[in-house]
């Protein structure tokens, strides 16, 4: 069953491009990751879903409901931390969590103080208080204090350190586990292979592939390495490489996505042929093939 249901959304800012034909769905319990570089159209699509702005085009429903429609009953149902996070700077922590709850009619104390121990968030200072990484565990514990059924997270671990972040990939698990659905936007890719089930990338404001995370990595590509006896000019490998990784006189590092076999005849016949290692690319690097010329800023 999809739970989120974005079909051709398009949005346009004045004459500057906001996303254009979007489309794909999130099935409940799905972890799903949103990868795009900076201006890409992430947090466009994200607004769009909880109606910070209207699309020009196109349709989305959360749970049925129509997301430019229904916006009020949706937020009941949703937890969303926003890429920067603002609040009233002088409450207190707890007080926020506090005030949170009651907009939800619901007793969250138990859980925002089990959520905060576990990120290891303060709850009793004040918010101008606290460091920029700090605010986000607030906007984190605040998305997830009242049990929603949808999560939308628009680069939720920027400010985290490391061990802060895998504790709130620990809690994705947990979530996905009690069924609930998870969009997370990202541009960090490594974090993405860690917890998501599909993925789709976005670049310049179009949906470019929408991916198991698995088959991306596993069935797809290959990284190649091959260092040469003498100087080469490594023509013959350059035509079949997908990406090239690094190229200099005596060795070329490429991904390649065709036949394993061309691949093969091609070092076969190779007598200034030295050494050669095939291994699994990360997904970083398959993801830069995507991304190839993508960076364009705000
Ligand atoms: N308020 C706005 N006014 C004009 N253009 C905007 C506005 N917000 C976004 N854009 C443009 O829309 C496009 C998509 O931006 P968006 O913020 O959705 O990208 P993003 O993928 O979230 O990027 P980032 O990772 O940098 O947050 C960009 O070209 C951006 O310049």
């Amino acid at each position: 069953m999809n739970v989120i249901d974005i079909k051709n959304l398009t949005k346009s800012y004045g004459k500057s491009r906001g996303i254009e034909d979007v489309t794909f769905s999130i099935e409940k319990g799905e972890i799903f990751g949103f990868i795009g570089p900076n201006g890409a159209g992430k947090s466009t699509t994200i607004r769009l879903l909880l109606s910070l702005i209207y699309p020009d085009n196109g349709h989305a429903t959360i749970e049925n409901m129509d997301c430019f429609k229904d916006s009020k009953n949706i937020k009941k149902i949703l937890g969303y931390v926003p890429s920067e996070v603002n609040y009233y700077d002088d409450m207190k922590v707890i007080d926020l969590f506090d005030y949170s709850s009651r907009f939800y009619k619901k007793d969250c104390s138990d859980r925002s103080l089990v959520l905060s121990k576990r990120l290891g968030l303060d709850i009793t200072k004040k918010i101008n208080a606290l460091s920029y990484g700090n605010k986000k565990k607030v906007a984190i514990i605040q998305a997830l204090l009242h049990c929603p059924k949808v999560l939308i997270f628009d680069e939720p671990t920027s400010g985290l350190d490391p061990l802060i972040q895998n504790e709130f990939f620990e809690i994705l698990k947990e979530e996905k586990k009690r069924g609930i659905t998870i969009l997370f936007s990202s541009h960090v890719l490594n974090e993405v292979q860690k917890v998501c089930d599909r993925v789709a990338i976005i670049k310049e404001g179009k949906i470019l592939t929408i991916e198991q995370i698995e088959s991306l990595r596993k069935n797809q590509f290959r990284q190649v390495e091959i260092s040469f006896k003498k100087t080469n000019t490594h023509t013959s490998y350059e035509n079949m490489a997908v990406k090239i990784l690094c190229e200099n006189e005596n060795t070329i590092s490429f991904l390649h996505a065709g036949n394993i076999h061309d691949l093969l005849s091609a070092l076969e016949k190779d007598n200034n042929l030295e050494n050669v290692s095939i291994t699994e690319p990360s997904l970083e690097d398959v993801f830069l093939h995507y991304y190839v010329e993508g960076s364009e800023d705000k």
